[in-house]
């Protein structure tokens, strides 16, 4: 599979300080990439890069399989995006709002626009002005907009912000039928993981400007960490038995009163057996996984870690 983007090194300043830092991000061809990080942390920038709407310090950037050079517009025909909130005319209709958009790129046709309407579930308020629409509305309309000019890849900062649940999930199922049946590749941010996690193919973490992860779902899921947590009054004596009458050492303390064991040679029901029989007092015993929210908080912990020592 072929890149759609790629980055070398991007780093970005303002005014002396730096905002990006050395980001490699690689975007392959027809995958979902959820573009994570908390508010400031980079995301919006990165794409403004990306876009050729601000001038990156140093760095490359490779759009299509190609450097992107000075004052290059050809690339930017084949990208749709959203950065920050949408904004249309307001007394005009949202049909009207898709054509203006597409007379200004230069690739007027009225399939296409209402295609897109139609694509978004906006086909029967495509007559109404945008200022009667709903925020959902106009985020829908801002997506039909990104995809009249039929690009290949599509930006989009912060999509699912703002939206109650039924909106994210019409908005997630856009996402997938967007890259499944158009085959556009798509770069997504966001700063709460559960709104892309279950869309993304690639997953990308940025924290004070760089990007600390990059990797696939389907590694993630399957590097997932099964453990039994126990709750107990007493976590030292439950750690004592674990360790000098169990023999069992891969544990982590990780509370008052909550221990990890990530050793599974006992079952459940034996370990708390054992546990009760020793005379730990229990309160609760459950098997759990590493959430994917704890795996990319450790991610951040230790890009940190790894900022500090240098
Ligand atoms: N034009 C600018 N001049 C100075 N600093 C800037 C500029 N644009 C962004 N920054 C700074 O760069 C950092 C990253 O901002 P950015 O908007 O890229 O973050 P973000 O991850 O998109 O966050 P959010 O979700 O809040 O938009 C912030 O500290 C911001 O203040």
């Amino acid at each position: 599979m072929s890149s759609m983007i790629r980055t070398r090194n991007l780093t970005k300043q303002f005014g002396g300080s730096t905002v990006i830092s050395g980001v490699n991000m690689t975007v392959k061809e027809r995958e979902i990439y959820g573009f994570l990080g908390s508010n400031g942390a980079g995301k919006t920038t990165v794409m403004r890069l990306l876009l050729n709407l601000i001038k990156p310090t140093d760095g490359e950037i490779e759009l299509f399989g190609e450097r992107l050079t000075v004052g290059a517009t050809e690339p930017f025909k084949r990208i749709g995006h959203i950065i920050e909130t949408p904004v249309f005319y307001g007394n005009l209709t949202g049909q009207r709002n898709l054509e203006l958009h597409c007379e200004y790129m230069g690739m007027h046709n009225p399939k296409m626009v209402q295609e897109a309407l139609e694509l978004v579930q906006l086909g029967n308020a495509r007559h109404k002005p945008v200022n009667q629409y709903s925020l959902g509305m106009k985020q829908r309309l801002g997506i039909a907009r990104a995809v009249s000019t039929k690009p290949e890849l599509l930006i989009l900062d912060e999509p699912i912000n703002g939206l109650d649940p039924n909106g994210i999930l019409e908005m997630r199922s856009l996402f997938k039928r967007l890259c499944d049946e158009y085959r556009i590749t798509m770069l997504i941010s966001s700063h709460i993981l559960g709104e892309i996690e279950q869309i993304a193919d690639t997953i990308g973490v940025i924290n004070n400007g760089r990007l600390i992860e990059e990797v696939s779902m389907d590694r993630i899921r399957s590097t997932q960490t099964e453990y039994v947590e126990i709750i107990t009054l007493n976590v030292n004596r439950a750690a004592y038995v674990l360790e000098h009458d169990l023999n069992i050492r891969n544990f982590k303390v990780s509370g008052d009163r909550q221990l990890k064991i990530y050793d599974m040679k006992l079952s459940q029901s034996e370990l708390s057996r054992q546990l009760i029989t020793r005379e730990v007092p229990i309160e609760a015993i459950n098997r759990r996984s590493r959430s994917l929210e704890e795996y990319f908080l450790e991610a951040v912990r230790g890009g940190e870690e790894h900022a500090a020592s240098h």
